[in-house]
């Protein structure tokens, strides 16, 4: 059996962290999910900017959106929730068979966004307004000015998916936010159901810490922060606060794990993914890590709900010199930066492509 099949059985959810419009119109997504049980995807700004740059396939559409006078951010947005949408109706199906739990597509609020509370609240907003889908996750990210705006918009009943999350207080903050808001409903007499995601990034962990470690303890961190986030996850879902809330309907935020493709080259390329194996969580991969899993991914056992050697793994590599509530912070902050540059670059993008259009007055392109 492959070993994307042997996750999904084992209760967790495989998402594509990818997007194109080419992976719409030539049937992939719609294989991927037929044949490598993957039930989700993920889009950040990073993904779409490396999309548009990639060939032609949005010059129509960015052709078509100018005459009809849109630009910038607004051109994007309507660019990117097309290409959401359709991948938001390939997932129906599983988001109905799963009575919502699954088959969600993620759209993220502006990165320029994310020290702005009542700004990424009125952003999350108008995404959520402006898809018209039901299963597609507006992405806030969990930064100090992230929380509250998370709060309130699972508080208006928008399905959020909470992004660059480093660490188990990141990821509790980000949980504390979704049952905040949870709350407020159940309080009001609203429908205690909206769906959530926390995304814990892993791999870029030993990207940074890899360089001030000895060999033996490279591509562990991450892994070590996933186990103590899962045991946090674990005991949250066990605790009298969320069981009164399960009780008045309300579904679990569920752990995703985030950033897993290995990047350093000694590393098996399936490492994260066989490693953090576990039910009731989402793993969201890059296509080639999809790719090894589907060929000679071999899952290990599943997370230990007490989050195993997660503790002596970490107190060894604290030892060895990493801060790593400092590391967790900067990667934050590096995170949320590396954002804005992508989306700078995607718009100065679209931007030079509607001039170059413009330029040799082409009619919209033939799709
Ligand atoms: O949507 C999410 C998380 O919800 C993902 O797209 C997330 O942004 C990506 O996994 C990461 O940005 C990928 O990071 P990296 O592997 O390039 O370091």
């Amino acid at each position: 059996m492959k070993a994307t099949q042997q996750l999904h059985d084992l209760g967790q959810s495989l998402w594509l962290d990818n997007i194109t419009r080419t992976l719409l119109d030539d049937g992939t997504l719609a294989r991927y999910i037929a044949e490598d049980s993957v039930t989700g995807l993920t889009s950040n700004p990073s993904i779409f900017d490396a999309a548009i740059g990639g060939g032609d396939a949005y010059d129509a559409g960015i052709h078509a959106k100018s005459l009809a006078g849109l630009k910038g951010e607004e051109l994007f947005m309507e660019l990117a929730l097309e290409d959401l949408r359709r991948a938001a109706d390939l997932f129906k199906p599983v988001f109905d068979a799963t009575h919502q739990v699954d088959g969600w597509v993620s759209m993220e609020v502006s990165p320029l966004l994310a020290a702005d509370t009542d700004g990424t609240i009125a952003a999350a907003d108008a995404i959520h307004t402006r898809a018209q889908r039901p299963n597609l996750f507006v992405k806030i990210p969990g930064t100090p000015e992230g929380i509250p705006a998370i709060e309130e918009a699972i508080f208006r009943g928008i399905p959020i998916n909470v992004t660059l999350l480093f660490s188990c207080d990141q990821y509790l903050a980000a949980a504390g936010a979704y049952l905040r808001g949870i709350e407020r409903r159940v309080a009001a007499g609203l429908d205690p159901q909206v769906a959530s995601v926390a995304s814990l990034f892993i791999s870029r962990w030993d990207v940074a810490a890899n360089p001030q470690l000895p060999a033996e303890l490279h591509n562990q961190l991450g892994i070590a922060v996933g186990k103590q986030s899962y045991r946090a996850y674990r005991e949250l879902l066990a605790s009298p606060r969320w069981l009164k809330l399960a009780a008045a309907g309300a579904r679990p935020q569920r752990l995703l794990w985030a950033s897993t493709g290995t990047k350093d080259p000694n590393a098996p390329d399936t490492l994260y993914v066989d490693a953090l194996a576990a039910p009731d969580t989402v793993d969201t991969i890059p296509e080639k890590t999809l790719h090894a899993v589907a060929d000679h991914g071999k899952p290990g056992a599943v997370l230990p709900v007490d989050g195993g050697d997660a503790e002596a793994v970490l107190a060894k590599i604290a030892k060895a010199g990493v801060d790593l509530d400092a590391l967790a912070l900067k990667l934050q902050q590096d995170g949320a930066e590396a954002f804005v540059k992508s989306w700078k670059q995607l718009l100065q993008r679209i931007a030079d492509k509607q001039a170059a259009l413009a330029a040799r007055g082409k009619e919209p392109l033939a799709r």
